[in-house]
């Protein structure tokens, strides 16, 4: 419709047009600065926004990484969010979420209310009385926005959480399919799935609804405009008050500034809802990384191997009951001694390795690490001198050889990998899959038993002074777990002169040849001594080799 008026002017008298080109000069200038705006997306934010999103999620990433090695923050932080899949998740969504409010709605907003200044200053300009329904129908349009934007925040905020629910229950159930099918169920994994989905289909339906009522009342605002603006500006122009080319200026710049207001608030509530459901993406980075990331701590030329736990009592900060988890434990071991921890199942043994790789922090009592306190050592510096080996060793997507030398301090060559192979007894099926040493491991390819050897390839390579070994033969043939014993005993005198070696066995016979066993219950050291002392004791070690000997008879 202005477009027209325009014309119909033009052609009505060319003294005139030329008059309005010259008047124009805000329009030309405010459709250069529009360009410039359009530039400033591409070049000016499409590359911070590469950059800012590859280092959010960087810094994200680093902040899970950091809070899950030290899960007492975590569960002091998310007492009911402990799933770490339910994170990641988050941190995909989300920040694709944020990467599209920087690439999109800020130059928009910008641009767009530097565009509605400019037509308010023109009309102003042209008649203030005129100017005033405009602004009216503006100030209309922005309170129906507040109400709608807070709404739509909360409903963005909820759609992320549902979101990242559905994700983790498909990632849960993927990675656990074997139990799944095992158990056969298919069926309740795809209702747990579908029933996160459809909260997420009852918000998304509903704030659709509302955006659709929303872009109604924009619209006719809009249209309600165009139609004021003819007629205020045809009444003008009866009365003398306006000339043809001031109604067609006019008529422009509402539509401008209805336009430019319909599209700073329609990205402002992109913006809101991208605000709420980053919210917990702010959280997580505003964690700072604990104490034993930041000090520095004592790094000593070579670490002996001597450990001692002083009355050391702990419980796990999510399960705080009357009863620790153990229970004021004095426990010394000597550099270059071979110590197995026994006990029934939950009694503390693997507490004990926790504790001592500093993923948790007794809650009284003192470890020392060669007459140092744990706590003032390096952190990084300690885990590089203990080699653990865990009950289920976990390998990464990557190929057998980088998972051998993962976490490795020191530059090895294919012959070390090959050798610390070897000596775990992995070097024969390595050799025998598709790719050798770079066949890349998945979940499906490997056994428990090879997980297990792989694992122990690593922990060897490292050359540790501390040798942490948790249930880690517990999935290998007898052949190879007999095979095993004889390497872990021959490592003491191996390539450094001490090394401390810590076993957690259950099958009983793995730790017979240990200088000394510790036997728990409920926390607590209940027996301690050699093979030969604990078995004529009749306590809870006799007992145990006793049942062993049974089952396997
Ligand atoms: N992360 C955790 N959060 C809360 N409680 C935990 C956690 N890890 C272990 N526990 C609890 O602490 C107790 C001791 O567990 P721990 O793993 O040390 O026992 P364990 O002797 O090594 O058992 P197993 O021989 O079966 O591995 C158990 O009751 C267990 O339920």
């Amino acid at each position: 419709m202005p477009r027209i008026l325009a014309a119909s002017v033009f052609s009505a008298n060319s003294g005139e047009s030329a008059a309005f080109f010259r008047s124009s000069r805000m329009l030309i200038l405010l459709l250069i600065i529009s360009g410039i705006c359009s530039g400033l997306r591409s070049g000016c934010f499409a590359m911070p926004n590469t950059i800012l999103v590859k280092r959010l999620r960087r810094s994200l990433y680093a902040s899970l990484v950091f809070q899950y090695l030290c899960p007492t923050l975590l569960s002091d932080t998310y007492p009911n969010m402990g799933i770490v899949g339910s994170l990641t998740s988050r941190l995909g969504s989300d920040c694709q979420r944020l990467s599209y409010v920087i690439g999109n709605d800020i130059h928009l907003i910008i641009r767009n209310a530097i565009q509605g200044t400019g037509a308010l200053i023109n009309l102003l300009t042209l008649s203030w009385p005129l100017t005033l329904p405009t602004l009216i129908i503006c100030s209309v349009l922005a309170i129906i926005f507040s109400i709608y934007g807070r709404y739509q925040k909360r409903a963005a905020k909820l759609m992320q959480e549902f979101n990242a629910c559905a994700n983790n229950v498909a990632q849960e159930t993927l990675s656990l399919m074997r139990t799944v099918r095992a158990y056969g169920t298919e069926g309740e994994e795809v209702e747990r799935y579908k029933r996160w989905l459809d909260e997420l289909a009852f918000v998304s339906i509903r704030e659709s609804a509302a955006y659709g009522l929303w872009s109604t009342s924009f619209l006719t605002l809009y249209r309600f405009t165009q139609v004021l603006a003819v007629l205020l500006g045809g009444i003008c122009i009866m009365n003398s008050q306006l000339s043809p080319e001031q109604l067609t200026k006019y008529i422009l710049y509402c539509e401008w500034l209805i336009y430019a207001t319909w599209r700073v608030v329609d990205n402002s509530s992109s913006l809101l809802q991208s605000i709420g459901a980053c919210e917990k993406v702010f959280h997580l980075m505003d964690l700072l990384p604990t104490d034993q990331f930041l000090s520095k701590g004592v790094k000593l030329p070579r670490l002996m191997g001597n450990i001692q736990f002083v009355n050391v009592s702990f419980h796990y900060p999510s399960r705080i009951s009357l009863v620790p988890i153990l229970d004021r434990l004095n426990l010394a071991i000597q550099a270059n001694e071979v110590v197995a921890i026994a006990g029934l199942s939950g009694s503390g043994k693997s507490t004990i390795v926790n504790l001592l790789l500093r993923l948790y922090q007794p809650v009284s009592g003192q470890i020392y690490m060669d007459g140092l306190p744990l706590d003032e050592l390096d952190i990084r510096w300690l885990r590089e001198n203990i080699g653990f080996v865990g009950q289920e060793p976990d390998l990464f997507n990557m190929d057998v050889k980088s998972n051998i030398k993962y976490g490795c301090p020191r530059e090895v060559k294919d012959e070390g990998i090959e050798w610390a192979a070897k000596q775990a007894h992995a070097h024969e099926f390595i050799s025998s899959l598709p790719h050798g040493y770079q066949t890349i491991v998945d979940n499906d390819l490997l056994s428990g038993g090879q997980k297990q050897q792989i694992a122990i390839a690593r922990a060897i390579l490292r050359d540790p002074a501390i040798l942490v070994l948790d249930e880690a033969t517990s999935a290998l043939d007898a052949e190879s777990e007999h095979y095993l014993k004889g390497v872990f005993h021959g490592l003491r005198n191996e390539s450094r002169s001490k090394r401390t070696i810590i076993l957690i066995a259950h099958r009983l016979s793995t730790i017979k040849t240990a200088d000394r066993i510790v036997v728990m219950d409920k926390g607590r050291i209940i027996e301690m001594g050699d093979h030969t002392e604990l078995l004529p004791k009749g306590g809870l070690y006799s007992q145990l080799i006793g049942a062993q000997a049974e089952s396997m008879a």
